[in-house]
């Protein structure tokens, strides 16, 4: 039974514990096993030897008592204990590194595949499969070795006894495999198929999660739960064939299981009356053709434990090994600062083979300035800054920092320098400090209260029930969404970075709020380069440069009022929303 290249590592690291298991389970079960031996002996040499009077005969026989029960209680009994908590420990051991592992890896994974995966169906990798494979673990580390073992000392004890009629016994459970390898070949299959759609379904719920919100405003539930009924049956359909497989698998070699003991003595019984047999040996045969039932039917009932878990560790690997294309040079450099420029030269990108997003874009930002990106709504704008942080590289062209190209840079050291705030900035479920905090871990408490102060955050988080240590709900649901920006810039100004980026950042404020926060923002970035991205115009008058973005193409640049003197797309913009303001006002 072979196990997974990659997964041999895991399991050679616990080789110490799987010895500690094996040695207790050899004990454990074959000290049950000479128990038919003995009854022999008592049968054949004791009971039935007139030779020997009776009371040598009790007393012999309390003698082996004592001896048996000596045995089981102070060898068996440790022995079952050691064999279970050694083997559970290392199963424990592998499941906790892989979970270790699989979730290093997701840092690792490109934007691209976070984006175009639903976050269910990886997380089913996470526990499902990951579960899945515990079972696989104990089926082939603690049970079949074992198994294997016993069946092998019980053929042995038949073959001592009586060669023909063990051969018989051999037979028939050998037909027993061979059925169960043939259903476990149609089993592997539909196992793949179905843990592959359980994926799709868990994918469906969380994201159903996610926007229970939504639906409940939009009265989608109906709709849902006919697309979940879909999902459903689909689902049901490869469980039910699995169950199918299993029920037929199980209930053939079931049969030959009950049969073959009985077959078996009948056939001794035609060996006892040749003389060929004494009876205490056919009764240990039959108690031995007895004992091996236990192996086989465990054996056979772990192939679809096995089946499954050796599909599930194809996908937990499958998913280790996905291909990651943002990565380091093998010696990558490091920045402490971003102390000059940020140049774009000619870049181009796109999110999909057959349409060019990104043309062509050349521009230089300076530190201690302010930049903007304007335009219409799918120009290309956030890309930029997707482009900046390095969740996606160029398709051509190159991004400098320092005039270094950015591949060159330790991506973790290149993202310290970069402080970001979206429209909808991801905040965690802990406290309002912790959440501030991951801007800098190591900062003192008053440290973060200035940068909520700047973020005019301090007000309302002190008028929260627990001020600073007030939790916040999954995506901090307890908060407005303006409190959420002003967090998440307290986040910003208290990581103190090189380079702020802010999408959209304060559109969830009210004007006067944004005001005051535009006027922090201008006095943290004397000695930054601030890059912001919005639609409301007003927010961007007083940024150095303004780039106007259309269609992946700069179209304009220039100050705001450089751009407005242009007469052009710009101003137009900038006219039609004025307008829009005045008529709102
Ligand atoms: N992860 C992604 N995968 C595929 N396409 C994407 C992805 N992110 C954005 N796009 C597409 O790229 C285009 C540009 O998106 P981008 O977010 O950069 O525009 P934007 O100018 O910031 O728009 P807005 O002003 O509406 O935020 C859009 O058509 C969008 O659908």
């Amino acid at each position: 039974m072979g196990v997974l290249p990659p997964f041999k590592p895991y399991v050679k690291k616990q080789k110490g514990l799987y010895l500690l298991g094996f040695a207790g389970s050899v004990f454990r079960f074959l000290i049950p096993l000479s128990v038919p031996v003995v009854i022999k002996y008592v049968f054949d040499e004791l009971l039935q030897n007139a030779s020997v009077p009776n009371g040598d005969k009790v007393r012999q026989l309390l003698f082996i008592t004592a001896i048996v029960l000596a045995v089981f209680f102070l060898v068996r009994g440790p022995m079952e204990y050691v064999r279970q908590y050694f083997l559970h420990r290392a199963n424990n051991n592998i499941i906790k590194e892989l979970r270790t592992d699989a979730f290093r890896k997701i840092y690792t994974l490109d934007a691209k595949y976070l984006t175009d995966n639903k976050s269910g169906e990886i997380g089913t990798r996470f526990f499902d499969d990951i579960e899945k494979i515990r079972g696989y673990m104990t089926a082939v580390f603690s049970n079949i070795w074992i198994e294997l073992t016993v069946l092998a000392f019980v053929v042995g004890i038949m073959f001592s006894l009586h060669f023909e009629l063990s051969l018989l016994a051999v037979m028939l459970v050998s037909m027993q495999f061979v059925l169960a390898h043939f259903f476990s070949k149609r089993l592997k299959s539909t196992t793949q198929q179905m843990m592959n759609y359980r994926s799709v379904l868990n994918g469906f719920i969380f994201e159903k999660i996610q926007g229970a919100f939504l639906a409940k405003l939009f009265a989608s539930e109906k709709k849902d739960k006919e697309e979940l009924n879909g999902h459903l049956a689909r689902y049901e359909h490869f469980t039910d064939r699995q169950a199918r497989i299993n029920a037929l698998s199980l209930s053939a070699v079931n049969v030959l299981s009950d049969a073959i003991p009985f077959v078996v003595v009948l056939a001794g019984s035609l060996f006892v009356i040749d003389g060929n047999l004494t009876l205490g040996a056919l009764i240990a045969f039959f108690a031995y053709v007895d004992r091996m039932r236990s192996p086989v039917s465990a054996l056979v009932q772990a192939f679809p434990a096995i089946t499954e878990g050796n599909v599930a560790l194809r996908r937990v690997f499958d998913f280790m090994d996905t291909p990651v294309s943002i990565k380091e040079t093998e010696f990558p450099r490091t920045i402490n600062e971003v102390a000059d420029s940020i140049t774009f030269r000619k870049v181009s990108f796109s999110y999909r083979p057959d349409r060019e997003l990104i043309k062509d874009l050349s521009f230089t930002l300076r530190k201690g300035k302010t930049y903007a990106f304007v335009g219409e709504s799918g120009g290309g704008k956030s890309t930029i800054l997707q482009l900046l942080t390095r969740m996606y590289d160029p398709d051509g062209g190159e991004i400098l920092i320092d005039g270094v190209n950015m591949k060159e840079l330790s991506i973790s050291g290149m993202r310290e320098q970069i402080g970001i705030v979206t429209q909808d900035s991801f905040l965690y479920s802990s406290s309002v400090i912790d959440n501030i905090r991951m801007g800098s871990l190591e900062a003192e408490d008053a440290e973060v209260f200035a940068a909520a102060r700047k973020a005019y955050a301090h007000d309302f988080i002190c008028a929260l029930p627990n001020g600073y240590e007030t939790e916040l709900g999954e995506r901090g649901v307890k908060l407005s969404g303006g409190q959420k920006q002003r967090i998440a810039l307290a986040r910003v100004f208290l990581k103190n970075p090189s380079v702020i980026l802010l999408d959209e950042a304060t559109s969830a404020l009210d004007n006067e709020s944004e005001k005051l926060v535009h006027q922090s923002i201008q006095e943290v970035s004397r000695d930054k380069t601030v890059i912001m991205v919005a639609h409301r115009l007003s927010t961007v008058i007083h940024a150095d440069r303004i780039f106007v973005m259309r269609q992946g193409r700069i179209i304009e640049s220039g100050c705001h009022n450089d751009l407005l003197t242009a007469d052009k797309y710009y101003k137009a913009l900038y006219t039609e929303q004025n307008s829009t303001d005045m008529s709102v006002a």
